[in-house]
């Protein structure tokens, strides 16, 4: 039974499923429950308030618990992936993985249910008596043809949105990869012929869809374990699959798949062989989707059909064609609107929004900034990326939307450009603000040079860049120490084939170095000696020269020492970017509502009105590298003239400068925090403001404002931390902090490689 993955992936597998609490989820209390009182209220006496209302008013179930956004994952583990009748029990990784993906693509809550009964009424059963629980019901895994009857009787039970992933979920994705590759294949769906090798669930859900877009009868071949589906087969028949029997005399996929535009393979690994995929027409579109191993693997498809598109339903491989693209983002909107069903036109909407998402034309800027397809739409990206966060942007309002039009949405939304937001926000708050920088580093990764390379966390974020294929990262140190702590934390990565070392101790450029700083420094009080000590002894001046160099395209330093001391040796050796007066330093915060943009957090005391103004510019620049547009208010402990104190008149002038510099910024000010974070707030002290709904971007009137509120924040909401990101050198450099993480470094690992790429560019 054992799948066909390698040992290295299936021992890694284990233990991340074992470590450091087994399984992939748990449950988290969203109410506190730290005092007595607040027992009073979860619990008795007070819940019964809930339960009262809940039995006079069945609807407030949404308001009063979390069932409206609470999904059901049931499976029987008839089929789970390609593994087969494995059993509820073993399907639970599965369902648990459901569960998670729900949770992080589309922040939905599920509990995953296994239940040990495969006859179908009893299945029926089980799952209808939950109704109470869910709010949607998402069938998983259970082998055709029982799916399709425990499908059909619960939907026609149950007023609540079920639905079977592996029919479906599929099904929707499928037809959008096809939708897709007919056209750059320049083919019609009327005319194509379509071969499949399974006949189960996703197999007949697939051809069922298809065959609504226009796929002819005639021109579909199923085949299964048996072989072809034809009339008057009597072995392995049901009436879901039966409607696709051909007369036909022919009985194995290797016979009818001589020139079939398409192959859709939903079976089990390696079925299609290499010497099928060759009789196939010109152009074909090859689905190889069962996993974890596929009908056949994408180098030899493609060693015998250079010309074919080729999809699988694995993340290793580009094309991903996978229910992950569907059911998060169908069932975001079903709940949504309290869908009591997810129909025709539901799914047709999400066929037509993921098709055209992975067309839809976008600049350099806007591809690296959704992090979404980095390849182009064509052949190798017939569909978007899972980590595409406009999948749920495009995906649920437009299923939300045909919902309401077809009649079957009990609470409709009724304004759409606010539910846009919440989603957008969302999508910035889950840990996806990063994804847009980490796909634009890994298009391109470049050199990065870290002053504290024998430190533990540079090491360990030096293995992951490199296995991410970020960055390639040369490190300064001793190489003995280095080699000794790659052993000890048990790091892989090695010296001279993975990432460079430069030794202060011995480097043959030393001398180059030293001249090189003298003429930088020189007149900064720097002499001859002092130089030659500090070169052999300051791995910031050593990283910074590199740069300078070109011996490599970015350098971080920061992990030991003061921030300034580090910033000051940029500034000797890399300066100032043309046109800017000072460097600023922006804290990115991710917060539960969403990221938030802190400036100045580390460079200057008291900056002036002007400094202020360039400062919110720098800031707006960061902003917009994470494909956000800056929403910029100017902050003050007064609002709009509200007092006529200093720092007030400070930030006042800011704008006044802002607003003549960049006159399309969207930016006000002075106001308060609590007013910058709340249009409803600003609209009753300054309806006409600028700025509208929340902004993204704090500029802090001075540094004890800037860290204070971003520390503050930080450790009362739990939000993740990025940066500070420095800006205003001459060449990509970036300081971090002591307390940065090994995830830190990787973050600004990222961010300095994308500075180095446009830096190359311009
Ligand atoms: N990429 C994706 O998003 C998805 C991929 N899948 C994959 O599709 C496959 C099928 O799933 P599902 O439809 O739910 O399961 P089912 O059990 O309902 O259907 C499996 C079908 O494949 C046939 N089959 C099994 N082994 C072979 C074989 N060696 N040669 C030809 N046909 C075979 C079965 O035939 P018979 O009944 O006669 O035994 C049956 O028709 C799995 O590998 C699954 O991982 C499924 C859903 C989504
Ligand atoms: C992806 C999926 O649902 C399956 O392989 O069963
Ligand atoms: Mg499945």
């Amino acid at each position: 039974m054992a799948s066909n993955i390698s040992d290295e992936l299936r021992k890694a597998a284990v233990a991340f499923h074992r470590y450091p609490t087994p399984g992939k989820l748990e449950i988290q209390a969203t109410k506190p429950l730290s005092t007595q009182r607040d027992l009073a209220l979860a619990y008795s006496p007070g819940v019964a308030a809930a339960c009262e209302a809940i039995a006079e008013n069945e609807e407030l179930a949404a308001e009063l618990t979390i069932r409206q956004n609470l999904v059901g994952v049931i499976s029987n583990g008839t089929a789970v992936l390609g593994l087969g009748n494995i059993g509820p029990l073993a399907s639970k990784p599965v369902m648990e993985g459901k569960a998670v993906l729900f949770k992080k693509f589309a922040g939905i809550d599920v509990f995953d249910i296994e239940i040990a009964a495969t006859e179908p009424d009893r299945v029926v059963e089980v799952v209808a008596a939950l109704e109470p629980t869910f709010g949607g019901i998402n069938l998983e895994d259970i082998k055709a043809p029982e799916c399709f009857e425990i499908e059909e009787k619960l939907k026609a039970r149950m007023k609540i949105p079920v639905f079977h992933d592996d029919q479906h979920g599929t099904a929707i994705i499928v037809a959008a990869a096809i939708v897709n590759a007919l056209e750059l294949a320049e083919k019609r769906i009327e005319d194509v012929k379509i071969v499949t090798s399974g006949a189960g669930a996703a197999a007949t859900a697939c051809l069922n869809l298809l065959v609504s877009m226009g796929a002819r009868k005639e021109n579909i071949w199923a085949t299964d374990i048996e072989g072809v589906i034809y009339e008057g087969r009597n072995t392995l028949m049901n009436p879901w699959t039966g409607i696709y029997a051909q007369p036909t005399d022919k009985r194995t996929l290797g016979e009818v798949i001589e020139g079939a535009d398409i192959f859709l393979g939903v079976s089990a690994g390696n079925v299609l062989k290499p010497e099928m995929a060759k009789l196939m027409a010109e152009k074909p579109l090859i689905l190889a989707l069962a996993n974890p191993v596929p009908e056949i693997m994408p180098d030899l498809a493609r060693e015998v059909r250079p010309d074919a598109m080729i999809c699988t339903g694995r993340s290793d491989f580009p094309n991903q064609v996978n229910n992950v693209l569907c059911f998060p983002f169908i069932f975001r909107g079903a709940l949504d609107v309290g869908a009591s069903t997810i129909n025709e036109e539901m799914k047709q909407a999400a066929v037509k929004a993921i098709a055209a998402l992975a067309r839809e034309a976008s600049s350099d800027v806007v591809a690296r900034a959704y992090g979404g397809d980095t390849i182009p739409f064509g052949p190798e990206s017939l569909i978007p990326n899972p980590f595409d966060p406009r999948l749920i942007l495009r995906i649920a309002p437009a299923v939300a939307r045909a919902a309401m039009e077809s009649g079957v949405a009990r609470r409709p939304i009724a304004d759409f450009d606010a539910y846009d937001d919440r989603l957008s926000r969302f999508v910035y708050r889950s840990g996806f603000v990063m994804k847009p920088i980490f796909a634009a580093a890994k298009e391109q990764p470049k050199c990065v040079i870290y002053a504290e390379g024998e430190d533990e966390r540079t090491l360990r974020a030096a293995q992951v860049v490199i296995e991410e294929g970020i960055a390639r990262p040369v490190l300064i140190g001793r190489p003995s120490v280095i080699e000794t702590r790659l052993k000890r934390f048990g790091l892989s990565i090695k010296a001279g084939q993975d990432f460079k070392i430069v030794n202060p101790e011995d480097d043959p450029r030393y001398r180059d170095y030293v001249s090189l700083y003298l003429e930088r420094a020189g007149r900064h009080g720097v002499t001859p000696d002092l130089a030659r000590t500090i070169v052999r002894t300051d791995a910031t001046v050593i990283a910074a020269l590199s740069v300078l160099r070109g011996e490599a395209d970015a350098m971080i330093c920061g992990l030991e020492g003061r921030y300034p001391n580090h910033l000051s040796t940029i500034d000797d050796v890399l300066g100032k970017r043309e046109g800017v007066s000072d460097y600023a330093a922006v804290s990115l915060l991710i917060t539960t509502r969403g990221a938030l943009f802190i400036t100045d957090t580390y460079v200057s005391l008291e900056p002036t009105a002007m400094q202020i103004a360039e400062k919110a510019r720098l800031g707006a620049e960061v902003v917009r590298r994470f494909g956000l547009e800056p929403k910029v208010a100017l902050l003050s402990h007064a609002n709009f003239g509200s007092r006529a104190s200093g720092t007030a008149g400070k930030m006042r002038d800011a704008l006044a400068i802002l607003t003549a510099q960049e006159p399309g910024l969207e930016v006000d000010g002075e106001m308060n925090a609590d007013l910058a974070l709340s249009q409803e707030l600003r609209d009753r002290v300054l309806p006409s403001s600028r700025l509208k709904g929340e902004a993204n971007l704090l500029v802090m009137p001075d540094l004890d404002a800037a860290k204070i509120a971003s520390q503050l924040v930080a450790a009362m909401d739990g939000s993740l931390p990025i940066g500070p990101i420095l800006v205003g050198a001459a060449h990509p450099a970036q300081i971090v902090t002591s307390t940065t993480t090994v995830r830190g470094l990787v973050n600004v690992t990222s961010l300095a490689v994308m500075e180095a790429q446009t830096r190359s560019e311009g």
